[in-house]
């Protein structure tokens, strides 16, 4: 007789589309060349695919109100009519224009800040609050979501974010205000919200709290208990989800809380398993997050029932299995991949296969083993494959990292020393002018590469097209007048995807999107096993760009950090033995950069932050390892030759001394939309290193002006002397059309030109 079924459930689904169809649509809206029609059929169309790959699957539930247009938090803050007071979409019904301008900006106001998901390389659209902020319930587009997943005749489990995460993600810009004063308020309309649940006859609701696993002090903590006491009546269930850390530590806390079970993420913190089941009250569920929502590998499915078993035996049908967190972090299907290595093709999970991997599990638990032995014999035969597989595992490279202590992480001599030669061979103007690396990637570039992935061109005729991109590049900024020059980045598909097609121990997926904010999407490349650098990677196109001027070009390469955070990584070693063979892949290029006569080279470090854990006792030891990964790249470079790093998208006051402790040369970071204040804290911490605040987003297609950039400056010029300052836009240009790049660096040239004669 069959037991109990085990439920199976998914927190959320990838909704860009098997082939990026929201991007494609989304973007053919936004140039006017498509209809909302348009837009709304697509987005309908992908969530109906989206919820029968769920039933097909024979999950308890389909998951509704995951899908989003832009940003699920942006969803959040209109469905609450949080909207910023600037935009004045106060009691105005939101056209889709509206929502758009809210994530893009519009000709008044710019876009609302967009930052770093925790710990992922997703962007979600920064909530605005203040004192003048209400909240209204406005529910149109959730409920007809819902209603539509209700109609395909599936039970519905919404999703919402849960209201502390959801005021703790945002921010307020009036000083000193206080956001938990806005919970009361916000609470009400929770309650009306999940009230008209509880009338559409849905069951669960599951409410989003990651902020659970961040560091939380005693008010925030309250601030649940307070929240939940007042969501608590004529409501659906909640299954309240956690994920990316572990939360045993508030159990207390949270068993307190007025929820009907809790989702835990048993990949990233298996080890609070034990706790939870020991304090589970006993009307909860657990859901199990036993399936990694943030990596690709295949499931060990006989390793989890193991774990799953003694478990099921304890709560029966008050255990539930899921992914470990939403899977919009991992790509859609492998049903595409047509290219994939064969032997590693086996070893991998995209969304998919993640949703076929629950339903073996969920059969298992409800039928026993017996019932899915071929899926599980495939799945061990997979785990075997990888664990076996003679590329995992390269001699050469363990040999070098077993010596690895034996190479300095120190540059040869100080940074005083190193920029008194440094200033001898560059010869710069006082505030150097730069950019951060990639130019404008045109529709013709991508078109250009896209033809030679299909042999459409030869390998000739693509070199050539780079390198009149190169010259280009180069007499652009020649025009401009700019100091340090840079190649443009045209022969890059992405920052970290180039450099991984051209390491060992990485593969590449032709279809494995995965959203990275709004219509843009990355697609990771994927280390399987030990890296290092057949070949040098970006001389040529180094030498090429240096041959076509005198004055310096930068050589331009990622960092270890951020290949690492960019890259899916195995989870067969510690990240930390990842990070140190791709320290020494970089290192071996900017020894041939060098060798090549190259005098600046820039190693991009913007995911070092990104990668910091969530929960303060951890930072030390990522830090230090992290740190060291970066100087290990860096350290072979001779003291004339001066190292670059950049950093963007990030708050870096917190780790300060470890950047300052990086010793690059010059650190370029992005400083313009918060008006230099993040350069405050290089000044308090007196960095003693050269600095470039960006001086203008590069997010926007707005020209700055030669007055606003002024500004900046001069504010930065009260924190960090003139000698140790440079002049750059905030990030690379590769979003960018050339008509406003060329404008606002003639601008910023302008800035530096005026800065330079107030300053003599
Ligand atoms: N990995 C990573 N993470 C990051 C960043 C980053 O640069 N890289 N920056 C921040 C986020 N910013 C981002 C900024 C831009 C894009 C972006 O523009 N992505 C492109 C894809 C970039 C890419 O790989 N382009 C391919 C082209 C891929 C493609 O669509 N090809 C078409 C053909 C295109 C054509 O014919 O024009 C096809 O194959 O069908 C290339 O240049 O080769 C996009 O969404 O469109 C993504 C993230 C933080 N995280
Ligand atoms: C996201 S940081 C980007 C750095 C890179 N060098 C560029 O200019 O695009
Ligand atoms: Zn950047």
């Amino acid at each position: 007789m069959d037991r109990i079924m085990a439920i199976a459930h998914i927190l959320g689904y990838p909704r860009i589309g098997e082939k990026r169809e929201l991007k494609f649509t989304l973007e053919s809206f936004w140039k006017n060349e498509s209809s909302e029609l348009v837009l709304h059929q697509t987005g309908c169309e992908l969530r109906k695919t989206n919820w029968q790959k769920q039933q097909d699957a024979g999950l308890e539930f389909i998951s509704a109100g995951d899908f989003s247009y832009y940003d699920h938090v942006l969803d959040h803050s209109v469905l609450f009519s949080a909207t910023p007071t600037r935009f004045g979409f106060k009691g105005k019904a939101l056209t889709q224009q509206d929502y758009f301008a809210l994530a893009r900006g519009n000709a008044d106001q710019p876009a609302q800040e967009m930052t770093k998901w925790f710990d992922t390389n997703y962007h979600y659209l920064v909530p605005e609050f203040g004192p003048e902020t209400e909240f209204l319930i406005n529910a149109h587009e959730f409920l007809s979501q819902i209603d539509e997943a209700i109609a395909t005749g599936a039970k519905v489990k919404p999703n919402l974010l849960g209201p502390v995460s959801f005021l703790y993600l945002g921010k307020s810009r009036a000083a000193d205000f206080d956001r938990l004063s806005l919970l009361p308020a916000l609470c009400a309309e929770y309650a009306v919200l999940l009230n008209e649940l509880t009338y559409r006859g849905i069951e669960w609701v599951q409410i989003d709290e990651p902020a659970l696993g961040l560091d939380l002090d005693q008010q925030w903590l309250d601030a649940y208990k307070d929240a939940y006491a007042r969501i608590r009546n004529n409501r659906p269930k909640l299954l309240l989800t956690t994920y990316f850390e572990s939360v045993a530590r508030y159990a207390p806390n949270i068993t307190a809380l007025p929820v009907d079970g809790i989702h835990i993420d048993l990949v990233r913190a298996p080890e609070q398993l034990g706790v939870w089941l020991a304090v589970l009250p006993s009307h909860w569920v657990l859901s199990a997050g036993v399936i990694d929502g943030r990596n690709i590998w295949r499931n060990d499915l006989e390793n989890t029932l193991e774990t799953l078993i003694p478990v099921e035996k304890k709560l029966a049908d008050r255990l539930w299995i899921a992914p470990s967190c939403s899977l919009v972090h991992v790509p859609v299907t492998l049903t595409h991949e047509q290219n994939l290595d064969a032997e590693i093709k086996p070893w991998l999970a995209f969304s998919d296969e993640k949703l076929q991997e629950l339903n073996v599990l969920q059969q298992a638990l409800t039928h026993g083993k017996e019932s899915v032995k071929e899926s599980l014999a495939a799945s061990s035969n997979a785990i075997l494959s990888r664990r076996l597989s003679t590329r995992v595992h390269d001699k050469k490279v363990s040999e070098r990292l077993s010596k690895i202590n034996t190479i300095s992480p120190e540059r040869t001599s100080s940074f005083v020393q190193r920029s008194t030669l440094q200033k001898q061979r560059l010869n710069l103007p006082l505030l150097p002018t730069t950019t951060i690396g990639s130019f404008p990637q045109t529709t013709d570039i991508r078109a250009s590469r896209s033809a030679f992935r299909r042999s459409e061109i030869s390998a000739s005729d693509y070199q050539a097209i780079i390198q009149k991109n190169i010259r280009n590049a180069i007499e652009q900024q020649l025009q401009l007048d700019i100091d340090v020059l840079v190649h443009g980045e045209a022969e890059r598909n992405d920052m970290v995807e180039y450099f991984g097609e051209q390491l060992a121990g990485y593969t590449f997926s032709q279809n494995g999107w995965v959203q990275s904010y709004g219509s843009r999407c990355v697609k990771p490349p994927i280390i399987y096993g030990d890296v290092y650098r057949p070949a040098a990677m970006t001389v040529e196109e180094a030498r090429y760009a240096q041959s076509l001027t005198t004055r310096p070009v930068k050589g331009m390469l990622t960092g270890p950090v951020t290949m690492l955070q960019w890259s899916f990584v195995r989870d067969d070693q510690p990240r930390d033995q990842t990070a140190l063979q791709l320290a020494l892949a970089i290192r071996d290029e900017v020894d041939d950069l060098q060798k090549a006569g190259i005098a600046i080279i820039q190693i991009d470090e913007p995911a070092l932050r990104e990668g910091l854990p969530l929960q303060a006792g951890k930072w030390a030891d990522y830090l230090a390892w992290a740190v060291r990964a970066f100087k290990l790249s860096a350290s072979v470079a001779d003291d004339s030759t001066q190292i670059h790093t950049h950093m963007c998208y990030a708050e870096f006051n917190d780790i300060l001394p470890s950047i300052a402790n990086m010793d690059a040369d010059v650190i370029t970071i992005e400083t313009s939309r918060s008006a230099m204040e993040l350069l405050d804290g290089f000044g308090e911490f007196k960095y003693p290193n050269e600095i470039g605040p960006g001086v203008y987003d590069i997010h926007s297609p707005r020209v700055p002006s030669v007055e606003a950039m002024e500004k900046l400056m001069e504010r930065a010029l009260q924190v960090i002397p003139a000698d140790r300052l440079w002049v750059n836009p905030d990030c690379g240009l590769k979003t960018r059309g050339w008509p406003e790049t060329i404008e606002a660096l003639k601008n910023m040239v302008q800035t530096a030109k005026n800065l330079r004669l107030k300053l003599v």
